[in-house]
Parts: structure tokens; sequence; C-alpha cells
């Protein structure tokens, strides 16, 4: 379609601009896990504001109101920005969802680069802390409407947006937003599309389909009043590290297995006819390793590999707070200790359930330590998996996209991480949602060096706007 070619041609001639937006996005650093950095998450929501009005968008915005950060501070939540292109009655509208927190990033955690300042390297990989995950998806939305503004071109569908800057630390507050607003802000969406995840590997793109949940656990130790001189308590007390440490090793085996009782019971069986559906998927071993950074993989075949990702829950142990870890040798006691850790989860296992066997869990093993410390286990975050159906219309016309830009038939994928608002979206505005990737499998999310390749970017730009293209073109009634 001669449209469509020219809205390919415009951005490929304009990528510099849309780097250059991206670079200023990056330099925000809206981690949302941390408080000192709650200002720069509302500047990023800012951000965003300013480039949609600009372009001519009708925002408003929602406030979620207020996080009481673990019982120690009462923080503001930063707005959902809710931003409208269109309202045609005659068209499609397409409600575009995405995030604009980052995960943390410190030069001293291994990158090589200021997180915060985008650079590109002699490979054109876009390095930055949210470049993938989920800056260059959000502006890419952004990029494909100023696209059409400075062509003249008319936008296929109304848009709608949903930004919100608190994903990364468990969306608190969107839900009831959401649900508030079915029928008012999101009323005539007609389908919803999310590119917050990845290709499975670095060439060929997907559309997904599936997500884990998740479900976040803080298990606090805490001991002696103060932190302590070892040499001089070291034999007389119940060290909370010790006990923490005694805990953190009975979840999960070296394996992978998880050894929280139950946790299996709630898995749905694989299927054969499932089963089918792994061998066409273009993924290898290679994939996982080049993406790890060595051969430390658990599983030597590539099913296995794409079924303990998607299909089967996992525990991963992610840090202690509290706990001394600066270079150098320093001979403390620490008073007071809190080990972090979440479990992925799949169908068909339930938030509520996981933490009732994990809590009952801990509590009895800590039990069986006959410590004196005391000891508090609480879930807080937690996100359902969701599934969806990849032969619904939304995901022909992904399809329809991918095959214009890239060439090729994108695989139907499902994905380890976990996006909770997805099922609200679902559930609450009863329409297909289709996630549609950016970046690739290797680009480091929520890692160190983070990326994002300048042909992804580019490539995913025309892919978001070849997709408004091809999805008001659809029957999006006819469900199959
Ligand atoms: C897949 C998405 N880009 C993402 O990274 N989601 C996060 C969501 C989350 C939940 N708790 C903390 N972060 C993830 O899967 O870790
Ligand atoms: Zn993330
Ligand atoms: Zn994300």
């Amino acid at each position: 379609m001669a449209s469509q070619q020219q809205f390919m041609d415009y951005v490929e001639q304009h990528q510099e601009d849309f780097i250059d937006r991206l670079r200023r996005a990056v330099a925000i650093p809206s981690v949302s896990s941390d408080p000192n950095h709650r200002p720069d998450v509302f500047r990023m929501g800012e951000f965003l504001i300013d480039e949609l009005k600009a372009l001519g968008a009708s925002v408003e915005t929602r406030d979620p109101g207020k996080q009481d950060f673990h019982g120690q501070l009462t923080l503001d939540l930063p707005p959902v920005v809710l931003a409208t292109v269109g309202d045609d009655p005659a068209k499609k509208t397409i409600l575009v969802y995405g995030h604009y927190d980052v995960q943390p990033a410190l030069k001293e955690d291994g990158w090589t680069t200021d997180p915060f300042v985008l650079v590109e390297d002699d490979k054109q990989r876009l390095i930055g802390r949210g470049s993938s995950d989920d800056k260059g998806p959000v502006l890419g939305w952004i990029n494909v409407v100023e696209a059409h503004k400075k062509l003249g071109l008319e936008m296929p569908v109304n848009l709608k947006f949903c930004l919100e800057g608190m994903e990364e630390s468990g969306s608190e507050g969107l839900e009831a937003i959401i649900e508030d607003e079915a029928d008012k802000y999101f009323k005539d969406v007609d389908a919803v599309c999310i590119s917050d995840n990845y290709w499975l590997g670095t060439t060929k793109p997907c559309l997904t389909y599936g997500l884990r949940g998740v479900s976040y656990f803080h298990l606090t130790v805490k001991g002696p009043a103060a932190d302590l001189h070892s040499g001089v308590f070291g034999g007389t007390i119940h060290e909370p590290m010790t006990d923490l440490f005694a805990l953190m090793s009975k979840l999960v085996q070296p394996d992978g297995k998880i050894l929280v009782p139950g946790i299996y019971d709630q898995v749905r069986p694989v299927t054969s006819e499932e089963e089918a559906t792994y061998q066409s998927i273009a993924f290898d071993l290679s994939d996982l390793q080049s993406a790890v950074g060595n051969k430390t993989n658990i599983h030597e075949d590539a099913i296995s590999v794409l079924q303990h990702r998607w299909r089967f829950p996992s525990l991963s142990l992610h840090g202690v707070e509290g706990a001394f870890y600066n270079p150098g040798d320093k001979t403390v006691v620490p008073a007071q200790v809190v080990g972090k850790f979440s479990i992925r989860t799949v169908p068909d296992m339930e938030p509520k359930k996981i933490t009732e066997l994990v809590v009952k869990y801990v509590t009895d093993e800590f039990n069986k330590l006959n410590s004196k410390n005391t000891m508090v286990i609480k879930c807080s975050h937690d996100g359902n998996h969701w599934l969806s159906s990849p032969n619904h219309p939304n995901y022909v016309a992904a399809a329809k996209a991918v095959e214009t830009v890239f060439n090729v038939k994108p695989d139907l994928t499902r994905e380890g991480g976990s996006i909770p608002v997805t099922l609200c979206f679902q559930d609450a505005l009863k329409k297909n949602v289709l996630l549609l990737p950016m970046g690739r499998g290797d680009d480091g999310a929520h890692s160190i060096n983070e990326k994002l390749d300048r042909s992804n970017y580019v490539q995913g730009i025309k892919l978001l706007g070849v997709y408004l293209h091809e999805v008001s073109d659809v029957d999006l009634e006819n469900k199959q």
C-alpha cells in the first residue's frame, strides 16, 4: 500500500530524530523501585505528556494514589498517562500500553557506560537503561504518530495510550484505574497492543500470546538491636543472616527445582498437542547461551529451555537488603536482613494459594531452626499469568505487518516475564490483547548494558505503524 510505504520510508529517513528522542528519555533515570528516583519517574511522565501534546494528542492523567513503601515511607505514585489521537467513529480504536519506569542501574553493577546516557556502539546497538524495556517501544508508538503527522497521512485508527510509571514495581493502583475507566476512557477500544517483551532470539520477530505471572516475596529476619562486632558477639547470638541463608537455601535447588511443597500441584499438564507446537519454533541452545553470555544452561535441549521459561514455574533469589556488599572485609553482624525472591507462575497457579504455600513453608522451616530471632515473610506484589489465542484477527493483522516489514512469518511465542496489566485489560475491557515485541532476546533487559539494536528500533517503529494499518482492515469481532 502506498501510504504504508510512505510511512516506512519516512521512518527510515528520520531515524536519527527518533534516536534523539530515545536519548532524551533514557537520560531520565525513572527507577520506580527507588524512592530517591521517584521525582525522576514523575519527570519521565511529564516528558511523555509534552511529546504527546506536541503531536496534538489530547492528554489526561489519572492519579493512582499513594504507595506505602514497605512501612517506611509514603510515596506519591506516578500518574497513569492517558492520551488520545483521533476520535473518528468510523475508525477502529486501538489501545496501546507501555511503561515509562525502568529497573535500577548503577555503573558499578558492571555497566561499561553510564546507564542513563544512551550510546551507540560499533555494532549499532543503542545502549542505555530502558532502551528496550520499555522506553524504546513506548517512543515507537509516539514516533508512529509523528511520522503520520509530518507526512500529512491520516492515522488508520484512533489511538489510545495508557502509559504507567510503576510496572517494574507491581503496577500499584493501575488495575483499579482500568476497571474504573473501562466504560469511560477505554469505552470504544476494539483491541489492545502491548510492546513490552522481546523476540526469542536475535533474528526472527514473534507475536506473543502468553506470559508468566509473578509473586514477589520479602523475607525479613530480625535479631540484635543494632549491627554488632562479629569478634565480640560472633558465636554468642543467633545471627539474622545465618537464619536467612538457611531459609533461602531451602527454597530452590541448584537445578531449578522449587522446594516449596504443593507448588507443582497446580501446574496444568502439558498436552501432546501443545508439545507439538514447540517443534516449529526457531530457537536453539545457542540463542540462550549467547543471551546469557556463557554455557551455564540447566537444560540441554531447546524445547526444555522454552518449556521451563514459558510453561513451568521458577523461583529466583534476587538479593539481601541490609547485608554487607561492598568490596573489602567488614566484620559486621547485620542486625536485620531482608531476603528477596520471586516465583514466576503459570496456568493454573493462583497467586493467593502460592502465597499461602510459601508463608506456611517458610514459617515451618524457620521454626525448625530454633532461632530466637524474629522472621516475617510477606508477598509484596503479585500478578497473574496470562494466555490468549494467537488465531484472533488482532494477531493475524500483526502477522501481516511482520511479513511486510521483515519479510518473514513471525513465530508464535509465550514469554517468561510478566506484565500483570495484560490480563486486567483482557478481563476489564473484554477485548483481545496482543504482545508485539520490538527488542531482541539478548537485549539484557533488567541486566547490565541493556541495549536496543538500531535496526530493531527502526524496524520496530515501522512494525508498530504497519500493524495499525493492518488492524484497521480486519474484522475484530470475528473471534475464531
Ligand atoms: C516483560 C516486562 N518487560 C517486564 O520486565 N516485566 C517485569 C514486571 C515485574 C513484576 N515485578 C517486578 N517487575 C518482570 O517480568 O520482571
Ligand atoms: Zn522490565
Ligand atoms: Zn517492561
